[in-house]
């Protein structure tokens, strides 16, 4: 849920229900001539052991909010917390180990280690913490995603949407406070890209879990709880309760609005 820009104040540490919070979140890459505003003074709260999905049109700061918010990018004014660890003016080696305890991710590309098995691949990150998992846990995890019988297998004898489960189940092991997911299922025929979402959003209704989804695809956006539309690095609207086709509506405007842009440029 956002909040309009004008009610920054200086420090505004989240309550329990918020698992990430930014204010005035401003990300411009480049200087001078050059710059590009990429995110535009943004207010955001994450509810925790909810669906968050991110959508918005190319270039419209999606990558960037998510990267600010998992203290993968730095910012260049703002605040952002997660959970109450104000993450913003950590060192890298804090967010290093912030992100490794706390932050679950899921990447396009799966990012699995191709020499190691299934198994080995959901428990790595906590091996290189040097931490056991929870074996009840990790039991749940396994089943919950259906992976009991392809623990064993290498990523290349698993289907995509195979390997998209392993790394949802890494992303879940920890038990991390978050889960942000970069377009899970881009790489996904529809069939496969169906049943990531369903298990997020076990993960979600289950588990307990919250997660953040950039998505460029409405029926995805459709498994979330609420979707957050971004326009040239601001967030413009939002939806609770959402439909493919509601936000397709949605995402339609902004193509009009462009047209509309585009139409004044050319009778310059
Ligand atoms: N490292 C960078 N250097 C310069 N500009 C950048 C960099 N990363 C992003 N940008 C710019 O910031 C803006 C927002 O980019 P971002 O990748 O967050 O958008 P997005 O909504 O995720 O786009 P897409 O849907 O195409 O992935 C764009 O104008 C982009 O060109």
């Amino acid at each position: 849920m956002s909040t309009p820009a004008a009610e920054h104040a200086p420090d505004q540490a989240p309550a329990d229900g918020v698992a990430a919070r930014a204010r005035g979140l401003t990300k411009a890459y480049g200087s001078g001539e050059t710059t590009v505003l990429a995110l535009d003074s943004v207010d955001v709260d994450i509810a925790r052991g909810r669906f968050t999905a991110v959508m918005g049109p190319s270039g419209s700061g999606k990558s960037t909010l998510m990267h600010c918010l998992a203290g993968l990018d730095t910012v260049s004014a703002g605040q952002v917390w997660l959970g109450d660890t104000e993450i913003t003016g950590l060192k890298e080696r804090e967010l290093t180990r912030l992100r490794r305890d706390r932050i679950g991710f899921m990447f396009q590309s799966f990012n699995l280690i191709p020499t190691l098995n299934a198994a080995e691949n959901i428990t790595l990150p906590m091996d290189i913490a040097g931490k056991k998992p929870d074996e009840k846990w990790l039991d749940q995890v396994i089943d919950t995603l259906g992976l009991r019988d392809r623990l064993k297998h290498r990523p290349a004898e698993l289907s995509g949407g195979q390997q998209q489960r392993v790394a949802c189940a890494r992303a879940l092991v920890s038990r991390p406070e978050l889960i942000f997911a970069d377009e899970p299922t881009g790489n996904l025929d529809s069939r496969a890209g169906l049943e990531v979402l369903a298990f997020l959003r076990q993960a979600v209704d289950e588990l307990g879990q919250t997660v953040v989804m950039v998505t460029h695809d409405p029926g995805a956006a459709a498994h979330s709880d609420l979707v957050l539309f971004l326009g040239d690095g601001r967030i413009v609207d939002e939806m609770e309760r959402p439909t493919a086709e509601a936000v397709l509506e949605r995402m339609k405007r902004f193509d009009v609005i462009r047209g509309q842009v585009e139409d004044t440029d050319g009778q310059e």
